[in-house]
């Protein structure tokens, strides 16, 4: 079953669609990456996903519950953390997670477990006044723990931590599936991020999505490149580009890019053989495959480029 389904989704602010015929569909399981730039429509489609705001079009289920006819029973599997926690600043971390506890009718238990998962046991009866950012945020996974979600929606979990913070966030993250068994929806801008944690990813730009799948098919967008250094590299680049193969140079090393990545390691066999046996000295010659903030930046829209020594 998929955890969250989308079909023909919009959503239009003042004449503009925010979001603009949106499908997802994010498997039960997955820790699914929603990665776009500032504005991409991330929050947007996520506030759409819990019932705060109402569709233009489209139409989202959430474990097969359609989110308009039977809203109480999609949103039931549902726990959620935004970007930058509300909490009671007064009340202690316990007392304030007890306050979403009387709200779901749970077991006073649930506190103590949600705390122990997060790791702020120690500072349960601390005021959250006294928190640091990260222990704030850690709060608020607790709260979106509180009944055992099977969905956990976060919108940039990691904004505004310092790298430390940042890193503890990504490995607690990465842990939930296993741990809890729900599936997790994270949305960010951080590509490095999403690329240590997520299995799936979608990318959306100007509110409407221009990748999805799993990692393995994002990286298989492009064929890789191949980068190498060898004896006269402009001799080498001009029998290259004799057999059809144009190369640029960086840092001193010629680059060109692979017909397909299933084939790159044969073809970079054959380019070897091809310039030992014209008399070139090979020293370096490596497979490289994109990396995801080139991917992002050409499905975004801005052309990531093979630098040349010259420019
Ligand atoms: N309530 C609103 N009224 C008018 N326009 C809005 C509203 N909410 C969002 N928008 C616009 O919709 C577009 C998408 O915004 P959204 O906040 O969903 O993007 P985002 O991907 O979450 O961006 P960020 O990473 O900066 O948070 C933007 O152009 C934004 O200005």
């Amino acid at each position: 079953m998929t955890a969250i389904e989308t079909e023909n989704l919009r959503k239009r602010f003042r004449g503009v669609n925010a979001v603009d015929g949106v499908d997802l569909s994010v498997p039960e399981g997955a820790i699914f990456g929603f990665l776009g730039p500032n504005g991409a429509g991330k929050t947007t489609t996520i506030r759409l996903l819990l019932g705060l705001l109402r569709p233009n079009r489209g139409r989202i289920a959430l474990f097969g519950e359609n989110l308009k006819s039977r809203r109480t029973k999609a949103l039931k599997s549902v726990g959620v953390a935004f970007e930058t926690p509300a909490h009671y600043e007064h009340l202690t971390g316990r007392e304030n997670l007890d306050i979403t506890r009387r709200l779901l009718n749970l077991d006073k238990s649930e506190i103590d477990r949600v705390l122990e998962t997060v790791e702020l046991k120690y500072v349960e009866n601390r005021l959250v006044r006294k928190y640091s950012l990260g222990m704030r945020h850690r709060l608020g996974l607790a709260r979106a723990l509180l009944g055992r979600p099977k969905l956990l929606i976060f919108d940039e979990p990691t904004n505004g931590l310092d790298p430390v913070g940042i890193r503890e966030m990504r490995e607690f993250i990465k842990t939930l599936p296993e741990r809890t068994g729900a599936t997790v929806f994270v949305s960010s801008h951080h590509l490095a991020e999403i690329e240590q944690m997520a299995s799936h990813v979608a990318v959306i730009n100007l509110g409407q999505i221009v990748f999805q799948g799993d990692m393995k098919e994002l990286r298989g967008l492009h064929a890789p490149r191949l980068e190498l250094a060898c004896s006269d590299p402009g001799g080498a680049a001009s029998l290259l580009s004799g057999s059809g193969k144009q190369t640029q140079t960086r840092g001193g090393r010629l680059v060109l890019e692979l017909a397909s990545a299933d084939e790159a390691e044969r073809e970079a066999a054959e380019i070897n053989r091809h310039l030992v046996g014209a008399g070139f000295d090979i020293h370096h010659l490596a497979i490289a495959p994109w990396t995801l903030e080139e991917l992002f930046l050409q499905l975004v829209g801005a052309k990531p480029t093979i630098r040349s020594d010259a420019a």
